[in-house]
């Protein structure tokens, strides 16, 4: 498929089978300390190369019958039908609301009539989540048409179209370790993979290849959606490095579900996402996938509360104000909610949900000593009746100047699910862009590829992964405007940096900007902000082509 924006710039190459850029990175390079700092700008040259050919996707979800498995697979189908659905407030149309790629843009630069917003799918090609296809595994037995109405997530008239469809999933057996998740979770494994670990290990792989050649995938990449699991014990000996952890497999040991499905998922060269807070990757599966070249990535979908923590602490810190007291309370009654009533596994979900805050509140000496962090309080409750319609009640409260406080309560009520599955697609969307990324700084006569572990998946998550020593950022936008860079990057164009210089200036302008402000028209009196034709270095473009 022919992309839809095409720059044409010295910068960008659009070779037969990738698109080549040349990008020069900007850093700050500090040095000092006692507050006298020395500033170094330091600028390297990087050759990027992104893979044109986008592929067909095949998506392996562990916990398929589960509500965001089965939701997500509902809505992949239900867009791809251009399915509507009467509603007793009207006509509904399939979508896919809430996906960074799908329903969101970002601002390509500026043109004759003002900035140039496009699909943020439009930017780089990418896999159409339309064009994804599912396969799983679960604990439980039921097809996907029966565990969508369990799930009592999507509308009665939608589920009743799509049930011919859903029906013929039937989620392949699983692993179950009962004392990784709720003992209230056991009535529902009657799907399961008997054996040693290791006999369990390979089941999987086989699952792999038997999805990736039955679907004609060319890739597969397998997302944890599952019930949160306790946090597995980190044992020297036992899951510190890759040897030591493939040697646990063969003999049994302090090794989780999640953590098998990843070693098989790395050992069969398929990408591997945690989409719930239990520290699955432990240090040797890190070690594992860097070895075998893999992408992991996780920890737990930003979804509700904690993706809005991760703005509204931004924005109070960065704002100058000081939360000084955080409390996030939901209830929820969905089997998420369920299997996060006992204590072991609600510990693993306090643990992803509480440390959101601490790389905005690092950033700022000035309101925060050293080690001192907000009150921070995480509360979830089951409460069957209201299902998937999570309610989530939080306070944040801020000193302000001359001793005033500012407190800050939000209610927000949603399908939990709903929120979940666009970033689902976005993650496994992100994670198959990236690895037809390559790149090469000056000087470096190698390409390589992103490190194993894909930090550029931070902003879908609430607890990111990143590689051993790099800072962990949570505040959103942030996170954002990575993504959005880096793919800018791809197409040879410089980083948004918001300033707009060419409107604060009082006399005219450097040439490209003259050559704007020449063709704008005379009547046009500011900069509208809408979606126009594709204009690039001043030049007009429809369907990708130079008019
Ligand atoms: N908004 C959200 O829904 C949201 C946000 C962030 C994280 N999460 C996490 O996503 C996960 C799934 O959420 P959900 O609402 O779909 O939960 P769910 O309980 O509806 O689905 C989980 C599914 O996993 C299955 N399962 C459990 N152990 C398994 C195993 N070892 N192998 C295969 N299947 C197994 C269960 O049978 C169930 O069908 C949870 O860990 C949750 O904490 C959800
Ligand atoms: O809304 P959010 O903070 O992103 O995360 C959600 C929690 O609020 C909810 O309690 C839990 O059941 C979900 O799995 C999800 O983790």
């Amino acid at each position: 498929m022919a992309e839809l924006i095409k720059v044409i710039s010295p910068n960008v190459k659009y070779m037969e089978n990738y698109i080549e850029s040349q990008y020069d990175y900007h850093t700050s390079v500090v040095s000092g300390d006692n507050g006298t700092y020395t500033v170094t700008p330091c600028t390297t040259s990087f050759t990027f190369r992104t893979a044109r050919a986008v592929p067909r996707l095949g998506v392996m979800l562990v916990g398929w019958g589960g509500n965001n498995g089965t939701t997500v697979t509902a809505a992949v189908i239900a867009n791809k039908l251009g399915l509507t659905w009467k509603t007793k407030t009207g006509t509904k149309k399939a979508n896919y609301f809430g996906s960074l790629f799908q329903a969101s843009t970002v601002c390509l630069g500026s043109g004759p009539e003002g900035d140039v917003y496009i699909p943020f799918h439009d930017l780089l090609p990418m896999v159409h989540p339309n064009d994804i296809v599912f396969d799983g595994w679960d604990i439980s037995s039921m097809d996907l048409g029966q565990a969508m109405d369990r799930a009592q997530v999507l509308d009665w008239a939608l589920q009743e179209k799509l049930r011919p469809y859903m029906s013929k999933m039937r989620p392949r057996r699983s692993i179950y370790i009962p004392e990784f998740i709720a003992a209230n979770q056991k009535q529902r494994a009657d799907n399961v993979i008997e054996g040693t670990m290791s006999e369990q290990v390979e089941q999987i792989r086989r699952d792999i290849r038997d999805f990736r050649e039955k679907s004609g995938a060319d890739k597969v990449i397998v997302l944890w959606t599952a019930n949160t699991e306790r946090f597995c014990d980190l044992v020297p000996g036992e899951n510190d490095t890759a040897d030591n952890l493939l040697a646990t497999i063969q003999r049994g040991g302090e090794i989780s579900p999640s953590t098998l499905f990843a070693v098989a998922s790395i050992l069969e060269g398929c990408a591997y996402i945690n989409g719930s807070p239990q520290n699955t990757l432990v240090p040797g599966a890190v070690e594992l996938a860097i070895r075998h070249g893999v992408f992991i990535g996780g920890d737990d979908f930003k979804s509700g509360q904690t993706k809005i923590k991760s703005v509204l602490v931004d924005f109070l810190v960065s704002a100058g104000l000081k939360p000084t007291a955080i409390v996030s309370y939901n209830h929820l009654g969905n089997n998420d909610g369920m299997n996060l009533s006992a204590p072991q596994q609600f510990r693993s979900k306090e643990i992803s949900k509480s440390n959101v805050v601490d790389d905005m509140v690092q950033a700022n000496p000035l309101l925060y000593a050293p080690g001192e962090k907000p009150d921070h309080c995480v509360v979830i409750k089951y409460v069957p009746y209201v299902g998937d319609s999570k309610r989530a009640m939080d306070e944040y409260t801020s000193e302000i100047m001359m001793g005033g406080t500012n407190t800050i309560a939000i209610h927000n009520t949603c399908e939990d699910s709903l929120l979940a599955s666009p970033i689902i697609l976005d993650l496994v969307i992100l994670t198959e862009l990236c690895q037809r990324i390559t790149f090469r700084p000056e000087g470096d006569s190698e390409f390589q590829t992103f490190h194993s572990v894909l930090s550029l998946l931070s902003y879908l998550c609430k607890a990111p992964l990143v590689p051993a020593g790099a800072p962990i950022v949570n505040a959103l936008f942030r996170q954002r405007a990575c993504i959005e860079n880096i793919m800018r990057a791809c197409l040879g164009l410089a980083p948004q940096n918001h300033m707009q210089l060419e409107h604060k200036m009082q006399r005219s302008l450097f040439p490209c900007t003259k050559r704007i402000a020449a063709a704008t028209p005379k009547h046009s009196a500011g900069i509208s902000n809408g979606y126009h034709p594709t204009v690039i270095n001043g030049e007009q473009y429809t369907n990708g082509d130079h008019c």
